[in-house]
């Protein structure tokens, strides 16, 4: 488990609510949410939102990061520009422990429109709770960093 419990939380227009239940969610946990938002549902763009929790992470200002639109795919791709940043989309508690434990995801990304409530702070949960396996996923991992 890492000693930095901060983890960053942003989104936008399509996941205000989810965000600020999931960020409720992980504080309860013990987690040290940095949620930097937006806080209303006025339309806006993912990929600045996306930009700035990768680069709380990729700083080392935070040790993970959620971030969350309506599919999950458009804010992941902006956070995945962010040297540093490996983040997946996930829609089951499967792919959310896996990319943890073979892929060492530093964020996670989920879409407000494809997954309800309870399974996304289900996904959370898995993500969260796994630890990098290390070995030759480490190997790999290295080369998506090369
Ligand atoms: O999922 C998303 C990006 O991948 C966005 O949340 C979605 O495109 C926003 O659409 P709209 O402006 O119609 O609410």
């Amino acid at each position: 488990m890492t000693a930095n419990k901060r983890i960053a939380l942003s989104s936008d227009h399509a996941a205000i609510d989810l965000r600020q239940t999931i960020a409720a969610h992980i504080k309860a946990a013990g987690w040290e949410p940095v949620d930097i938002g937006p806080v209303t549902n006025e339309s806006t763009h993912y990929p600045k939102h996306g930009q700035a929790a990768a680069e709380l992470v990729a700083s080392g200002d935070c040790a993970l990061g959620i971030i969350l639109c309506g599919t999950g795919q458009g804010i992941m791709m902006a956070a995945n520009k962010v040297p540093g940043i490996r983040c997946g989309v996930c829609s089951d508690t499967f792919s959310a422990g896996m990319i943890r434990a073979h892929n060492n995801a530093n964020m996670l990304s989920i879409g407000a429109r494809v997954v309800g409530e309870g399974l996304a702070l289900d996904i959370v949960d898995a993500y969260l709770n796994t630890e990098f396996e290390g070995g030759r996923h480490a190997t790999r991992v290295d080369m998506i960093e090369a």
